[in-house]
């Protein structure tokens, strides 16, 4: 493993790769790209793994928190499904590392369908109204999801303090003409600027391709270096 990672990166990357959640090979994208990696959240199911994942988040938001680059949040939401065992993991992993600061922090998450009997609604967890609200989320592709939570934190009258994914896969937008050769601004560049908010990874694909050296083959590593050089966005 590369030194050159900060440790819970090149943790975090070690154990992605040791979990088989970081793989190799040719995959098809929700875009319609073939990229020669994949990063799949919803295999950090075992307990080591959800640990060391719990682990990454709570650890990349308290130094941003520390470095300024995130506000204060009480409620840190999971958007469904995939969102939900990350926002409840990072919030007890936060509890545990920063008691003082979070022994409060509560977790929250929507339902993709209204339910309609019993408590009802489509929040489970903390009510949102007046609080700050921290948004978990895997890999951000084209920003629908996270446009989608935004609207449904607001909607209940929660503020948006800022979004955390596990990837920043640093690829510009699909072109509309289909034209991909074309220069354009990612996903998560787009949603700044339109919303304002700090957005933070833990990973980008600049920190995979450092530090999986010595880790995956070299053809794997030159088949990474050219998709990044093919698609990479301009933020
Ligand atoms: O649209 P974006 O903000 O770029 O994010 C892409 C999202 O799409 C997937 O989730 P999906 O909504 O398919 O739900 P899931 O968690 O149930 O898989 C994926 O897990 C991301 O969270
Ligand atoms: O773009 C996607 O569809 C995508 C890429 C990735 O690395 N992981 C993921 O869950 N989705």
């Amino acid at each position: 493993m590369s030194s050159s990672l900060p440790p819970h990166k090149a943790a975090f990357l070690r154990s992605a790769l040791s979990g088989g959640v970081l793989k190799f090979g040719q995959f098809s994208l929700k875009s319609g790209r073939i990229s020669p990696y994949f990063f799949n959240a919803g295999d950090f199911y075992r307990a080591d793994l959800l640990e060391s994942l719990a682990t990454a988040y709570a650890e990349t938001i308290l130094s941003a928190r520390r470095e300024g680059l995130l506000g204060e949040f009480d409620v840190v939401f999971g958007p469904a499904y995939k969102g939900i065992p990350l926002a409840t993991a990072t919030t007890i992993r936060l509890g545990q590392l920063d008691p003082e600061g979070h022994k409060n922090t509560c977790y929250s998450f929507d339902r993709k369908e209204a339910k309609d009997h019993g408590e009802g609604g489509n929040i489970v967890g903390s009510p949102l109204k007046g609080k700050k609200v921290l948004i978990v989320d895997d890999v951000i592709t084209a920003g629908t999801a996270k446009r989608e939570a935004i609207g449904k934190i607001e909607k209940e009258g929660g503020i948006v303090a800022g979004i955390v994914v596990a990837l920043d896969r640093m690829e510009k937008l699909p072109a509309a003409d289909g034209d991909d050769s074309k220069p354009g601004p990612s996903a998560i560049g787009e949603l700044r600027k339109e919303y304002g908010l700090p957005i933070i990874a833990i990973l980008t694909l600049d920190d995979i391709i450092e530090g999986v050296k010595g880790l995956a083959s070299d053809e794997d590593i030159r088949r990474t270096e050219e998709y990044r050089a093919k698609y990479k966005a301009t933020d």
